[in-house]
């Protein structure tokens, strides 16, 4: 995997109006990396996304993706498309989920409706369901949205607050989401007020502080493989915030915050106990 920039964000600043939201902002997403975006309310996290969708553009700097410049005038011309679920996804009320997915598939031309079955059956919803999208419930419209996002296997997905409303099985299968998309490279930007989803899903996460993003060093999460299921219970003892992940060759696996790969090293040497670092695709 080469060290692609699949998002770039040059010195941008943003107003609205009189008023300045984002001053300087300078980071990059690489391929299959998945970056979050954290800030108090009215901070400009949704700003970003907009911009890096398209749907908005700089008042001064660059933004880049996949190489190219966003300019005023070229929306829907973006490279490779982009998946994007920005605030509550809206659908026609009367007709089918399925059928909204089939729709909005035809403004690109480029996925069957196999793809959109399977894109519904990643999310958890029946592409048979003959309801109409008004008599879903909230997470079952979260997860359709989840699926538009998805469905034409872009390059980069924009995710604001995946998973507002989804049960216990909607996250899980939106993990399994988010794993499958990053081993084919996808890229991730990540917007989430869910300090879980953030320590779950993403490698590098950025702050909102004084309208710029500033990088959350003790953030970085490691992918680490375990032998033995009792010395998941030891590392979680000590490091309360590793989470459990998906299991690996029936092994189990787990995500945990250093600051540095060295760091991570000496944990495990120091409780003597037999691990694999599994290298994210952007250390590889
Ligand atoms: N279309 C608009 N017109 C005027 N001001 C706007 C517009 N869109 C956003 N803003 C302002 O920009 C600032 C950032 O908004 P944004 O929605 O990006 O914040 P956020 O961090 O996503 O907030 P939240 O956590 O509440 O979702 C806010 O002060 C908001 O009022």
């Amino acid at each position: 995997m080469t060290e692609e920039n699949r998002i770039v964000f040059h010195r941008v600043d943003k107003s609205i109006g009189e008023q300045t939201i984002l001053q300087n902002v300078t980071f990059e997403v690489r391929a299959g990396e998945v970056v979050g975006i954290i800030g108090a309310n009215g901070s400009g996290k949704t700003t970003i996304l907009r911009l890096a969708a398209g749907l908005s553009y700089p008042s001064k700097g660059e933004i880049l993706i996949n190489g190219k410049s966003i300019q005023p005038g070229l929306v829907g011309n973006l490279p490779g498309g982009i998946g994007v679920l920005i605030e509550s996804p809206t659908f026609l009320e009367n007709v089918t989920g399925f059928d909204n997915l089939y729709y909005l598939s035809k403004i690109r031309n480029q996925i069957d409706k196999e793809d959109i079955y399977h894109a519904l059956k990643q999310v958890g919803l029946d592409p048979n369901n003959k309801k109409k999208v008004k008599a879903y419930s909230l997470g079952m419209k979260q997860r359709l949205g989840i699926a538009q996002a998805i469905m034409e296997r872009p390059e980069i997905i924009l995710f604001d607050e995946p998973t507002n409303a989804l049960d216990k099985e909607g996250i899980s299968l939106f993990g399994n989401i988010i794993d499958e998309c990053k081993k084919r490279g996808t890229s991730f930007l990540f917007v989430s007020h869910s300090m879980e989803d953030i320590q779950n899903y993403c490698d590098r996460v950025f702050k909102i502080e004084n309208q710029t993003v500033v990088l959350q060093e003790n953030m970085r999460y490691y992918t680490v493989m375990l032998k033995k299921l009792e010395d998941v219970e030891k590392v979680l003892q000590i490091k309360t915030n590793a989470r459990i992940g998906e299991r690996l060759d029936g092994n189990p696996v787990i995500r945990i915050p250093f600051e540095t790969e060295k760091e991570l090293h000496s944990f495990f040497d120091d409780l003597q106990l037999d691990y694999q670092l599994l290298k994210d695709k952007k250390s590889s």
